[in-house]
């Protein structure tokens, strides 16, 4: 394969991923912003953690709630537990990589929160050790991961959500993950203000 043909390799098989993940996710998309607003509008607010590249979509996610996605509308509560440098070096340093999100989710959670949790393998410690936390704080998770979910698929209740991207290849699981937050930013805002923007 040629690099032109390499590059244009990537477009489609995102295309072919995305449409599979259009058929299969969008009752779980739908009801993780109806989760959501119930939680938003109940004065909860919106937790997010992952590593590397799902580190970035927790920030992209919160940004979109604080600031705004592509409509006009007040902040909307939500946290990148990924962005005090302070508190994760001291958690690394003083205890364990293991529990940088979890010491947060219990110094920040409350009863009725949400945790979005962003793994594409299903299998990062410190993402399963918040989602436990999460739980023991009377939190509802969120889960976003591919490859068949992983060890987190397990950990998940009823009253949790999970999307989990139908491909094995952690690039592709990223581009379903921001799709799908996209998606739910959108889901959120259209329930919230209505109309169809
Ligand atoms: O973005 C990428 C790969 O595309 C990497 O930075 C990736 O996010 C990191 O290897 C993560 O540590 C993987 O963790 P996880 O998604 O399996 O929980
Ligand atoms: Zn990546």
């Amino acid at each position: 394969m040629d690099l032109i043909a390499r590059v244009q390799h990537h477009f489609l098989e995102s295309i072919k991923v995305k449409q599979t993940a259009a058929d299969e996710l969008a009752p779980a998309i739908a009801a993780a912003a109806e989760l959501m607003v119930q939680t938003l509008i109940a004065d909860g607010k919106i937790l997010a953690c992952g590593n590397g590249g799902s580190a970035a979509d927790a920030q992209h996610f919160a940004a979109e709630m604080v600031g705004r996605f592509e409509r006009e509308r007040p902040g909307l509560p939500a946290i990148a537990l990924t962005t005090d440098t302070s508190a994760l070096t001291a958690i690394a340093n003083d205890y364990d990589f293991d529990l940088v999100f979890s010491k947060q989710v219990h110094a920040l959670g409350r009863p009725g929160d949400i945790l979005i949790a962003i793994s594409t393998s299903g299998n990062s410690a410190n993402v399963i050790a918040a989602i436990h936390a999460a739980h023991e704080r009377q939190m509802r998770i969120i889960a976003l991961t591919g490859k068949g979910g992983g060890q987190i698929a397990d950990l998940l209740t009823g009253d949790d959500v999970h999307i989990c991207a139908p491909t094995p290849r952690t690039a592709r699981t990223q581009e379903v993950h921001i799709t799908a937050i996209h998606a739910m930013c959108d889901a959120v805002d259209f329930m919230l203000l209505g109309g169809d923007q």
